[in-house]
């Protein structure tokens, strides 16, 4: 059978003279796709990264590149492994090209792949027209891309990204969010962020880890389930009582934050905010707002982490 691209078994990391950064990490992956792993600042998601990397010794557990061990064999782990760093690992004083082919030769590509990968790269990246610019006068979007194709040259079956789209405008972000849906078709992605809807949009699979540890693990759809609004937000000139409103089907209980204001829980009722607008407009309430109240983030973070035993 064929070995999994990345498995992870208990994994945990102290640096030096603190807590546990992360503890008791778990994770495998043995296709390709998107995973993505969401968390907010400081839960731990490039202490992951770099260990999963080989860029930082863990204190405890195993990673393993396609069964190879990354701390016994890093440089035959590494080679299947592309990396982005938080921090563009770039050198602005070099062309594109020059940069690139001095990422593969790091690599330790054989010296005739190494123009065809550059090329290819380039061009999966959408940077094939900057290939003799300097890369310090290049576009944020721009460097972003040059630090996807050094992840990608030497081809290999996963490839990290961490935090891709920070500090990018929003249509850079669309363009990389583009170019790493197109990059995972032909390997396996992890890549991190602190953005639910970054997530959503990318990912099927998610991780969410929190203070070090994973508090979810499952497909998008799951997690999505999970988070389902179960309240909706009212603002009618003329509300019903409240009898009236329980005896809409899939509503659970009425809450009149003012004569106007009703927060109303529902259970399972998919098409709940059409059915009330259609209501009012039948029954004469006059709704003026509607809005389903989701979960914010840091709620969810806060709902899963009372979840995971210590
Ligand atoms: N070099 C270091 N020395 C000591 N503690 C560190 C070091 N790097 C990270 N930490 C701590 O480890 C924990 C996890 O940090 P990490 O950078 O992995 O989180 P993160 O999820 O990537 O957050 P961010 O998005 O802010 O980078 C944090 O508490 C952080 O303060």
């Amino acid at each position: 059978m064929e070995k999994p691209i990345l498995k992870i078994e208990n994994l945990s990391h102290r640096y030096s003279g603190t807590n546990w950064a992360i503890r008791d990490i778990n994770m495998e992956i043995d296709r390709n796709g998107i995973l993505g792993l969401l968390g907010s600042n400081g839960a731990g998601k490039s202490t992951t990264m770099n260990i999963i990397c080989g860029v930082l010794n863990q204190t405890e557990g195993n990673v393993y590149i396609n069964g190879i061990d990354i701390r016994e064999k890093p440089e035959l782990a590494k080679q299947e492994i592309g990396f982005l760093p938080q921090t563009l690992p770039l050198y602005t004083d070099l062309t594109v090209d020059e940069y690139l082919t001095y990422c593969a030769e790091l690599r330790l590509m054989e010296k005739g792949k190494i123009k065809p990968a550059l090329e290819e790269a380039k061009e999966r990246c959408g940077i094939a027209h900057f290939s003799t610019r300097l890369i310090k006068n290049l576009s944020g979007g721009y460097r972003q891309r040059v630090g996807v194709a050094q992840a990608i040259i030497h081809k290999p079956r996963l490839v990290i990204l961490d935090e891709p789209t920070n500090g990018l405008d929003p249509n850079q972000i669309i363009e990389v969010r583009a170019l790493i849906k197109e990059i995972a078709k032909e390997h396996a992605v992890v890549f991190s962020s602190h953005i639910l809807s970054e997530v959503q949009v990318l990912c099927k699979e998610i991780m969410m880890i929190e203070q070090g540890r994973i508090v979810f693990a499952d497909t998008m759809d799951a997690f999505n389930n999970y988070v389902e609004p179960h309240s909706v937000l009212l603002w009618m000139e003329n509300p019903p009582v409240e009898a009236e409103l329980l005896q809409i089907q899939g509503i659970d209980k009425v809450e009149f934050l003012t004569e106007r204001q009703i927060r109303l829980w529902f259970n399972g009722e998919q098409n709940i905010t059409e059915k009330l607008i259609v209501m009012s407009i039948e029954k004469g309430w006059r709704l003026r707002e509607i809005s389903l109240d989701k979960t914010a983030l840091d709620e969810i973070f806060k709902q899963l982490s009372t979840k995971i035993t210590l």
